[in-house]
C-alpha cells in the first residue's frame, strides 16, 4: 500500500465498471496492493468524499431477522420490530420500509415469490447446521472447489429438467420426459440440510443478477478471492443450497441460478463485503454483511485517513484529517477492538481474514 505524496502520480487504471467517482479522488493502480483511491486535490479534515449507494446483495443473519429492518437495517436495541412480513420472513421498522423492500428490494414480483419460497422451505425446520464460521480450518483449494461443483452437476440437471420440463426456458417445449428419477432429485434436495444464511446470500445475488444484469459487471470487476469458502463444510453448504434453490425458486430465476454466478458472487464478496453492524457500542452487534462495489476500492491502513459510517443502506466516507493531493485515501478493515492490537496481531488478523500482508505506513515503521 502506498502513502507516497511525491510528484510521481500512480498510473491510472483502465475504465472499470462500478468504480467510485468523486471530485476529490481517482482510482489508480498501485505496485503492490492492487487498485487504490488517491486524492486528486488537497482535502480538509471532516470532508464527505464519497457516498456509496450501490448495495447489490446483502445478508441479514437469520437470528437478527426479527430485530433488524430488512430495508434500512434499523435496529432498536434488540426489540422485535413492529412490522413483520410473515410470508417472506422479514421485519421492518415501519410500513414505509416494508413498501420500499417490496417494490425495490423485492425486485419485481418474482423477487417476492423467491423469498416466499425460501421462507416456506426454511420455516419450521429450525437450525439444521451450526453456520459458525471456523476461521482456522483449511480452505478448499481451487481444484477441490471445481470438483465439488462438478460433483453436483448431474443432480442439478435432473432438478432443472423436473422444474422446466427439459426445455431451456420455461416456455419452450419439453424435450425430456420428466420421470420419477427427476422428481426424486427435487425431493432429495429439499430434504437435505438447510443453511439459511448461505441461502439468503445466494438468493440475494441471484435476484441482483436477474434484475440488474448490466450492473453484475460491477461485482465481477472487484478483487477476486480464488479460495472464498471457509471450509469444506462451507463449500458443501453452497453446493447443497444451489440444488435446493433449483428445486424451489420461481422458474424465471432458474437460468440465473448457476454455479458460475454463485462462484463469482462468493469470490467477489469474500474480500469486498462490508459488515452490517449496530451503529452504537462500537458496532458490537454483527447483523450481517453486504456488497457495495463502489465502496470496495479503498485499501486498508492501520492508521487510516478516511472514516466510514453506515447511514441506513448507504456508506459515507469522510476524511479523518487533512489529506494532501496525491496521498492514498485509506479506511481500516479492522473492527474496534482489533484496531488496538499489536502490529503482529493486526498483521495476523488481516492475513487470516483478508489474505494480505499489510504494507501500510504504520506497519512499515
Ligand atoms: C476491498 S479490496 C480493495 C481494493 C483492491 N486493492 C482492488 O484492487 O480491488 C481489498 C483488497 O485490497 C488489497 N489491500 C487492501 N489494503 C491493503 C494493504 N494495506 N496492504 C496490502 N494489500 C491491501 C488486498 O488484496 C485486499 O484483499
Amino acid at each position: 500500500m502506498s502513502t507516497d505524496t511525491t510528484e510521481t502520480t500512480p498510473p491510472s487504471v483502465p475504465i472499470i465498471p462500478g468504480i467510485p467517482t468523486s471530485p476529490f479522488f481517482a482510482v489508480r493502480q498501485t505496485p503492490h496492493s492492487g487498485r487504490a483511491v488517491f486524492a486528486t486535490t488537497f482535502i480538509p479534515a471532516d470532508t464527505l468524499v464519497y457516498r456509496a449507494t450501490d448495495l447489490t446483495l446483502s445478508v441479514l443473519l437469520r437470528e437478527y431477522r426479527r430485530e433488524v429492518c430488512g430495508w434500512c437495517f434499523g435496529y432498536e436495541y434488540g426489540r422485535d420490530l413492529s412490522v413483520v412480513d410473515k410470508t417472506v420472513g422479514f421485519a421492518f421498522c415501519g410500513e414505509n420500509c416494508r413498501v420500499k423492500w417490496r417494490t425495490e428490494g423485492g425486485k419485481v414480483a418474482v423477487g417476492v415469490q423467491a423469498w416466499m419460497a425460501v421462507e416456506k422451505l426454511t420455516k419450521g425446520r429450525g437450525k439444521e447446521d451450526s453456520e459458525m464460521v471456523e476461521m482456522d480450518l483449511p480452505r478448499p483449494r481451487p481444484k477441490e472447489i471445481r470438483e465439488a461443483w462438478e460433483g453436483v452437476k448431474a443432480r442439478a440437471e435432473l432438478i432443472r429438467v423436473a422444474r422446466m420440463g427439459g426445455g431451456n426456458t420455461p416456455n419452450t417445449e419439453p424435450v425430456v420426459r420428466v420421470t420419477n428419477q427427476h422428481r426424486k432429485a427435487v425431493q432429495k434436495a429439499i430434504a437435505d440440510t438447510i443453511s439459511p444464511d448461505v441461502m439468503t446470500f445466494c438468493v440475494s445475488g441471484i435476484l441482483f443478477h436477474y434484475s440488474h444484469p448490466d450492473q453484475f459487471l460491477n461485482i465481477d470487476a472487484l478483487a477476486c478471492d480464488y479460495t472464498p469458502y471457509h471450509s469444506a463444510d462451507d463449500l458443501q453448504a453452497f453446493t447443497r443450497t444451489y440444488l435446493q434453490l433449483l428445486a424451489i425458486l420461481p422458474v424465471p430465476l432458474l437460468p440465473h441460478c448457476t454455479p458460475e454466478i454463485l462462484i463469482t458472487l462468493s469470490q467477489r464478496d469474500s474480500h469486498n463485503s462490508f459488515g452490517i453492524r449496530s451503529l452504537e457500542d462500537d458496532g458490537s452487534e454483527f447483523f450481517g454483511y453486504g456488497c457495495w462495489p463502489s465502496a470496495s476500492y479503498f485499501n486498508h491502513s492501520c492508521g487510516p485517513n478516511v472514516e466510514k459510517q453506515r447511514v441506513g443502506r448507504v456508506w459515507e466516507f469522510r476524511t479523518g484529517r487533512e489529506v494532501e493531493e496525491g496521498e492514498e485515501l485509506c479506511i481500516t478493515y479492522l473492527s474496534g477492538e482489533e484496531r488496538r492490537l499489536s502490529r503482529g496481531k493486526r498483521m495476523e488478523t488481516l492475513n487470516r481474514n483478508w489474505g494480505f500482508e499489510c504494507g501500510c505506513e504504520r506497519c512499515e515503521l
